[in-house]
């Protein structure tokens, strides 16, 4: 049997012996499921009845070709992170898509020719990330495209954080909120390149140039039905009683800040430390460390 089947029967067993709920496989080619499959043919107590099987891939060929399969297939753009992040990532995609649940145990497995069993399986608890609890909780009692918007601009924060813009870390901030509010809080630091433009966050152009202008100063600013309307603007706010951790500097006071005034959500990607921050009325609701 050759070295992939056996680090996926040992994730199986390893799922079966946990009780787990979710098992996550890693696949780019699809290889790796192609031999779950293999392996499930022939040892099908493998899978107790209930067992979500939910193969991400960074691949859209094999993501087109797993939607014909009885598992939950997710795309998400892992490229060559260390397995730890990748993990992370991942919980963050299935948390926000509603595919697990509080009090889950997963396990997930990097089917790879390289075996090292090492980081190619590991079991999750989704109560060991509070601040994706925290936040799940938070972002599920949103209406539908609120809850979208935000997700997405969560999402550009997290790939920025790990992609950066020419080999250099990024810093951004995010504000989601209502249109008028948001411009009288703040102030353009250039002339506004998304004036006279219908910019929808969802369009993978606009999610494009959210990422090329991520290298500028200032906030964007975003309306919560997903209209990017402003870009490079500087949060004019302060005097709030904020309370924030040591090391946090005037991006991360001034998105606090105006989350305390206004009713709206900021989202920080810190320059120094990729950490992604969701502010909401003064306080962090939530941190994801995509390098960690
Ligand atoms: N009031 C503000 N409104 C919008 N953007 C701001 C504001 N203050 C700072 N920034 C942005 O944050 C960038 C970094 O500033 P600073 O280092 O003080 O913040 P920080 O909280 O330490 O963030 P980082 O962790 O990214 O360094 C600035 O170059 C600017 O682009
Ligand atoms: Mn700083």
């Amino acid at each position: 049997m050759d070295k992939i089947k056996y680090v996926i029967r040992h994730g199986l067993e390893l799922s079966n012996d946990l009780n787990a709920d979710t098992v996550l496989i890693f696949t780019e080619s699809g290889s790796s499921y192609e031999q779950y499959k293999k392996i499930i043919l022939e040892n099908p107590k493998l899978v107790k009845t209930g067992l979500k099987v939910i193969v991400a891939t960074p691949n859209s060929d094999t993501y087109f070709k797993l939607k014909n399969e009885p598992i939950i297939p997710i795309l998400m753009n892992y490229g060559k992170n260390s397995r730890v992040s990748t993990v992370n990532q991942a919980m963050i995609v299935l948390l926000e898509n509603g595919f697990l649940n509080i009090g889950e145990l997963i396990v997930s497995i990097f089917g790879t020719s390289k075996v090292s069993i090492s980081n190619n399986i590991s079991v999750l608890e989704v109560d060991d990330y509070p601040d994706f609890v925290r936040f799940y909780n938070y972002i599920s009692s949103l209406d539908d495209i609120k809850r979208k918007v935000i997700l997405e601009a969560l999402n550009i924060g997290i790939e920025l954080s790990v992609e950066g813009r020419e080999g250099k870390p990024v810093g951004t901030t995010f504000l989601i909120g209502e249109k008028t509010e948001l411009l009288k809080m703040t102030t353009p630091l250039i002339l506004n390149p998304f004036e006279c433009h219908d910019a929808i966050i969802f369009d993978k152009k606009v999610k494009g140039t959210l990422k090329e202008l991520s290298t500028i100063d200032g906030a964007f600013l975003i309306d919560y039905i997903g209209n990017v309307f402003g870009g490079g603007r500087y949060i004019n706010c302060g005097g709030a009683k904020i309370n924030l951790p040591h090391g946090l500097g005037a991006r991360h006071y001034s998105a606090a800040t105006i989350t305390k005034y206004i009713d709206c959500v900021a989202i920080t990607l810190s320059a120094s430390g990729g950490i992604v921050r969701v502010f909401d009325n003064g306080e962090i609701l939530a941190e994801f460390k995509p390098n960690s």
